[in-house]
């Protein structure tokens, strides 16, 4: 994927300058350091194999720009934040490419649970599975007051189960016993219920999701930069290295797992059913 500039929207000067690629637009501010990237990859904001290899680049690419400091990501899809991995890239295709996908999957996670820059999820939709796994990412998660906006590790309806490190995002995030039991039965909580089991910070109005993440960005950014990155290293190194000690094993077992013919026809299954929910 290239990194396209758009042009500038008119009367904003250099700041509003667009740039990003075909599924990750990035709206950057270079007076207050704080880039907006919001996924756009319709209907639903599946983590296809390019959004994942364009939100990559994308994040690369600002946090090589020392103009950025924080960042807030967001859709551009209606209605969904991101519907989560792409349940195409799992089914009916080969290992090779299960193991590629699941490569960029951890990819991913990785360059964002430690990544320097303020990271802020501004959740306008439903946020399932791996979206719900890119919002606990973040250091802050603002949700829609929405009851249609449904978040959390949802695999087990599908008949999958999320990984150890989606599990020890979550167990970080909410604790062990609120991890084990949303984890098992594959809970989606309404905001309201997010709100109090701490999945997300804050439940604002749908058209305050972002004024109130670009407000809490602010108080994030007052807090200097290298004492607060090494916070936040110190907060989730271990996390982290128990993935990156065993990346390969990780991405076999997936591939192993995922191969299965009762796994494939699970999540055959349920790409079905989606599909028949709108018949
Ligand atoms: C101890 C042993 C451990 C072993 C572990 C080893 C490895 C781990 C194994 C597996 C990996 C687990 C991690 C998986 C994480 C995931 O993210 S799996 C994906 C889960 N996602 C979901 O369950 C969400 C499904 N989607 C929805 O609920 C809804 O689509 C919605 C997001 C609420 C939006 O609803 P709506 O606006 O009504 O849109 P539609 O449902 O009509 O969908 C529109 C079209 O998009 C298609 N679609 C929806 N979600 C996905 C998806 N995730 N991937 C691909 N495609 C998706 C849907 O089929 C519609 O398609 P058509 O327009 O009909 O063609």
């Amino acid at each position: 994927a290239t990194i396209r500039r758009t042009e500038p929207t008119a009367g904003s000067g250099d700041s509003a300058r667009r740039f990003g690629t075909q599924r990750v637009l990035v709206e950057p501010d270079a007076a207050s350091g704080v880039a907006v990237m919001k996924f756009k990859n319709p209907p639903v904001n599946s983590l296809s194999l390019e959004l994942l290899t364009e939100f990559i680049i994308s994040l690369e690419k600002l946090e090589n720009d020392k103009t950025f400091r924080g960042v807030i990501l967001t859709s551009d899809c209606p209605r969904v934040f991101s519907a989560g991995l792409d349940l195409t890239e799992m089914c009916g295709k080969n290992p090779a490419h299960y193991a590629e996908y699941w490569k960029a999957v951890q990819e991913l996670w990785l360059r964002l649970y430690l990544s320097n820059l303020v990271l802020i999820a501004a959740i306008n939709g439903a946020c399932p599975a791996g979206g719900c796994l890119i919002s606990l990412t973040c250091d802050y998660r603002i949700l829609a007051d929405n009851p249609k906006y449904l978040i959390g590790l949802n695999e087990t309806l599908l008949g999958i189960v999320a990984p150890f490190w989606f599990k020890d995002t979550l167990v970080n995030t909410i604790g062990h016993r609120a991890s084990e039991q949303a984890l098992q039965l594959g809970l989606l909580f309404l905001p309201a219920e997010a709100l109090q089991v701490g999945l997300v910070d804050q439940v604002v109005p749908e058209d305050q999701v972002l004024s109130t993440a670009l407000s809490v960005m602010a108080r994030w950014m007052a807090i200097p930069d290298h004492a607060r990155q090494l916070t936040k290293n110190m907060m989730r190194k271990t996390t982290v290295d128990r993935l990156v000690k065993q990346r390969d094993a990780d991405i076999q077992n997936f591939v192993s797992f995922i191969s299965r013919d009762s796994i494939q026809k699970s999540l055959q299954m349920y790409l079905e059913k989606l599909k028949q929910k709108k018949g």
